[in-house]
């Protein structure tokens, strides 16, 4: 269990691996949330002290659980940029869509991939209801919708090998109980590194449309 701001960079480096600009950029983004968020509440004030631990590291250790070969993801209701952002930072290979609807966001978003010159990493500006429809590798969403509308309406960008991650805090036990046997037995349950009472859902397959 990652519990301190140290653990967190220290799990931070050690995902980053060989990409050795990675975690000077994430330091930079760490500070250009800081000032931004004086701005607009992109994350809870509170939040910001253990900022590695939180939304970092919370963000980075799904790269733990997606394939080595995926090329592609979509994330959805990005918000701050978790975890997309992070992941486009510390994963350059792995070419990330965030998905976020509210103007501000849009340009916040925006501004940061321009200045930590990514290029792995674009913004859809609308709400995903509106996106062409297109299958992907990976799906993630943290504290984007409850469940059942996630899976509804995210349902037509999977694929039979899509890979779906997702930070569900507290609730995802109960959220996956509540979904058809179908559902349940696509996902299984990780518990989070960052928050011993949280989780993460991790499943693989194509949703249909309801
Ligand atoms: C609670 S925030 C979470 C942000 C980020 N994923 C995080 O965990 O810090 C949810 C975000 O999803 C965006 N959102 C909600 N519904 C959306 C939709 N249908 N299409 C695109 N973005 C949406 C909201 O504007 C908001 O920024």
């Amino acid at each position: 269990m990652i519990d301190s701001e140290e653990q967190a960079r220290e799990f931070c480096k050690r995902i980053c691996g060989m990409e050795k600009t990675a975690m000077g950029k994430l330091e930079q983004f760490v500070s250009l949330l800081r000032v931004a968020n004086l701005e607009q509440n992109l994350v809870a004030t509170s939040s910001l002290d253990d900022v590695w631990q939180r939304h970092i590291a919370d963000s980075l250790q799904l790269l733990d659980l997606v394939p080595r070969e995926t090329t592609n993801c979509l994330d959805l209701g990005s918000g701050a940029g978790f975890p997309g952002l992070a992941l486009a930072i510390a994963q350059p290979n792995i070419s990330i869509k965030l998905v976020e609807s509210r103007k501000r966001r849009v340009s916040w978003l925006n501004d940061a991939i321009e200045h930590l010159g990514l290029t792995n990493c674009r913004v859809e500006g609308s709400r995903l209801e509106t996106l062409r429809t297109m299958p992907v590798e990976a799906i993630t969403a943290r504290a984007f919708a409850p469940l059942d509308r996630l899976l509804r309406v995210a349902g037509r960008f999977s694929a039979h090998s899509t890979v779906w991650l997702l930070p569900k805090g507290r609730s995802g036990v109960q959220e996956l109980a509540e979904q058809p046997l179908a559902v349940r037995s696509m996902f299984h349950v990780e518990q989070s590194k960052t928050d011993p009472a949280a989780t993460i859902l991790v499943g693989k397959g194509k949703i249909g449309q309801k």
